[in-house]
């Protein structure tokens, strides 16, 4: 392959970038610190909060521009508000807040109100605000983690829109088999029993489904597995905040749920929509995971912090919500991925999966205590 290309001429490929106002982006002054090692190029768009979303094609634009460069593997490109030096300074240790006793006022994590799901003891909901946090692959990892604290552990793909679990495990054409009934056994792998819509349907199969189907599919798959004697069932949730995702936050028995964020303010204000949402539906929030919280040069081990890292710790903090850890920005963890053996199956002695599984512990300490977020009462004047 040929070698990485300088900043210079990812700068100048940035400049034939357009805005929708005529300027170019590096001419408005948009573009952070570009960083590149291993012929992996990463930087951020600086913009307003406001332009976010119109701006989204604009990212795809530079972040494709870059990728076709020549020598160029892979590139991230990221949106956010503010503005970000590039290296940081050295990394203070330790920093991962324990989850809070259980206090007295705090509600049991079981909903009783809702039908359980047989087999299973406890289901945590993993969400994002948006899109492509790296919400799969937090949530297979996670998963991995309880199983490594002891927990017998289940995971439910309900990205039915992109169902990734196959991938994530390696399990492209297995099919699962069906007990008597409708009933399909879970397919277990790495020590997970697991169900994604993704075993059901071809790959190629397009997905348009409308928010009710989305619904009963979930249900579908939440009952008619032969779950067996799960402590815990990690659920991979559809991205976003919408009608589907309420309403699959309102009809699931939730123990819990974790939000996925990344460190920009931008995600972190779609992370708190996702709070918000299961606050309404009375579930509580086990906690916030910061993902590609920072990025650690290969080569150098040099860290660097160009996607604004602690963002999501403060924002915890900020809206009383316990904070999980942060996992960084490593090639490795997007490369076990595709090669279906995730960071904690592939390297399981190394940090990130130690890193997966201090989360893990501490989701697996929250559920026992029916430690969360406690969803402020409503107060209702007549
Ligand atoms: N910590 C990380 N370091 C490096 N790459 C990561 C990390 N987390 C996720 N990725 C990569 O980022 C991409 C998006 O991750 P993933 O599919 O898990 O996101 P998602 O939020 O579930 O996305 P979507 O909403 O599109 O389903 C994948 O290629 C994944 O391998």
């Amino acid at each position: 392959m040929a070698q990485a290309p300088s900043q210079d001429i990812v700068t100048e490929t940035l400049r034939k970038i357009m805005l929708p106002d005529g300027r170019d982006l590096v001419g408005a002054g948009m573009v952070s610190d570009i960083f590149i090692a291993d012929g992996k190029v990463f930087f951020s768009l600086t913009c307003d909060a406001a332009d976010a979303e119109r701006l989204e094609p604009v990212r795809e634009a530079a972040q494709a521009a870059v990728t076709a460069l020549p020598g160029v593997k892979a590139a991230m490109v990221a949106l956010t508000a503010e503005k970000k030096g590039g290296q940081s300074g050295p990394e203070p240790q330790a920093r991962n807040v324990p989850p809070p006793p259980p206090s007295a006022g705090r509600r049991p994590v079981t909903d009783r109100a809702k039908p359980g799901v047989p087999g299973v003891k406890h289901i945590i909901a993993v969400a994002s605000g948006k899109g492509g946090v790296g919400k799969s692959t937090t949530a297979i990892n996670l998963a991995l983690g309880l199983a490594a604290c002891g927990l017998k552990t289940g995971i439910l793909d309900a990205d039915i829109y992109g169902p990734s679990l196959p991938r994530l495990l390696g399990l492209k054409d297995t099919k699962p088999q069906q007990l008597e009934g409708r009933i399909l056994k879970p397919i277990e792998q790495f020590g997970l029993q697991s169900m994604s819509i993704g075993f059901l349907v071809e790959e190629e199969t397009p997905m348009i489904w409308r928010g009710p189907m989305v619904v009963s599919a979930i249900t579908q798959m939440l009952r008619e597995v032969a779950w067996s004697d799960l402590d815990v069932l990690v659920v991979d949730m559809p991205p976003g905040t919408g009608d589907a995702q309420l309403t699959m936050a309102q009809n699931v028995p939730l123990s819990g749920a974790v939000i996925v964020s990344t460190p920009q303010d931008l995600a972190l204000i779609d992370a708190r929509k996702g709070l918000k949402m299961f606050e309404k539906v009375n579930v509580p929030v086990l906690g916030i995971i910061e993902n590609m919280s920072y990025f650690v040069a290969p080569d150098t081990g040099a860290r660097y912090d160009i996607f604004g890292h602690g963002g999501a710790r403060a924002e915890a903090q900020r809206l009383g919500v316990p904070f999980l850890g942060e996992v960084p920005l490593v090639m490795a963890i997007r490369e076990t991925s595709d090669a279906g053996r995730p960071i904690t199956v592939a390297e399981p002695d190394g940090p990130h999966a130690a890193a997966y599984t201090a989360i893990a512990e501490r989701v697996s300490a929250a559920l026992s205590t029916g430690a969360g977020a406690k969803p402020a009462p409503a107060i209702v004047f007549e």
